[in-house]
C-alpha cells in the first residue's frame, strides 16, 4: 500500500536520507529500527509531507503523493503519532481527541466509539487538561487522537520510549488488534528489539540515513540487527 522508491530529503542544506526504498503492506506491521540520529524520525517526518522529498518517489495505493503537502498525505489516510506525542497541555483530553478527526471528510460530531474502547482510561480523563496527564496516558491519547481519523497508514515514533512496563503491554496490545482488523498498516519506530519482535511483520534497519539490512522478523539475523542498535 505504500511504496517508497529511492527517496532523499533533509534539513536546509544537508540530505539525511539518502536512497530509502521501502514497501508497506496492506494491514501488515514494519518496524524501522536504527540508533539515535540516523534519520527515522526524519523518514516519518517525510511520510507524513513535513518535510519535501527532494529525490524519488512516496505512492499511498498507487496513487502519488511524492508531491503533497501535509494536510493532504492526512487526508489521504496517513496518521501520526509524533516522538514526544505532541499533545495539547492547555486543552482537554476530550479536545485534543477531537483535533484527531480534522483529516475526516465530512466531519463527524463525535469520537468514533469503537476507538476509545481501545483505551479504557480516557473517557474518565476527558474533561482533564492533557498536560495533567502522564506520559504513559499522554501516549495513549496521542495514539487514539491518530486512529480519530481511521488512517490507512499509522506512523508510530517510539510510542513506548519512558512508558511504564503496563502501558507498554496496552500499546502492544492495541497494535496486534489494530493489525488483526485488517484495515490500517503501521509503521513503528522502535528500539526494543523484544517489542519489534513481538509485532513486527517485516523489520528495516536504518543507519546514517539509509536502510543498511531488511527481513522478516523469524528469518533474520537478530545479532547483526542488534549490532545496528548498540551505539
Ligand atoms: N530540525 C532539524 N534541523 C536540522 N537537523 C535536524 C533536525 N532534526 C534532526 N536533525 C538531524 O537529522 C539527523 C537525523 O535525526 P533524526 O531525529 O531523524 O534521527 P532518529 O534516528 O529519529 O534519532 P532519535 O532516535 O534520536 O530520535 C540528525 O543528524 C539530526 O541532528
Amino acid at each position: 500500500m505504500l511504496q517508497l522508491q529511492a527517496i532523499e530529503s533533509g534539513y536546509g542544506e544537508s540530505p539525511v536520507l539518502r536512497n530509502v526504498t521501502m514497501r508497506v503492506d496492506q494491514a501488515k506491521v514494519v518496524c524501522l529500527i536504527g540508533r539515535n540520529g540516523v534519520g527515522k524520525t526524519t523518514l516519518m517526518r517525510t511520510l507524513t509531507g513535513q518535510l519535501k522529498i527532494r529525490h524519488g518517489t512516496m505512492s499511498l495505493d498507487e496513487v502519488d503523493v511524492t508531491t503533497w503537502d501535509s494536510v493532504h498525505r492526512a487526508r489521504s489516510g496517513i496518521g501520526y503519532v509524533p516522538q514526544g506525542r505532541e499533545i495539547f497541555p492547555m486543552l482537554t483530553v476530550k479536545e485534543n481527541l477531537l483535533l484527531g478527526l480534522e483529516p475526516c471528510n465530512p466531519q463527524p460530531k463525535a469520537f468514533p466509539e469503537d476507538v476509545i474502547e481501545l483505551f479504557p482510561v480516557l473517557p474518565q480523563m476527558y474533561h482533564r487538561q492533557g498536560g495533567d496527564l502522564s506520559g504513559g496516558q499522554q501516549q495513549q491519547l496521542a495514539f487514539a487522537r491518530a486512529l480519530a481519523s481511521r488512517p490507512k497508514l499509522l506512523l508510530l515514533d517510539e510510542p513506548t520510549e519512558g512508558i511504564q512496563p503496563s502501558i507498554v503491554e496496552e500499546i502492544r496490545n492495541v497494535i496486534c488488534k489494530i493489525k488483526a482488523q485488517g484495515n490500517t498498516s503501521v509503521i513503528l519506530v522502535e528500539q526494543s528489539i523484544d517489542f519489534v519482535r513481538s509485532v513486527a511483520d517485516y523489520i528495516y534497519v536504518m543507519d546514517k540515513g539509509s536502510i543498511v539490512a531488511q527481513g522478516d522478523p523469524e528469518h533474520i539475523d537478530i545479532e547483526q540487527f542488534e549490532h545496528y542498535l548498540t551505539v
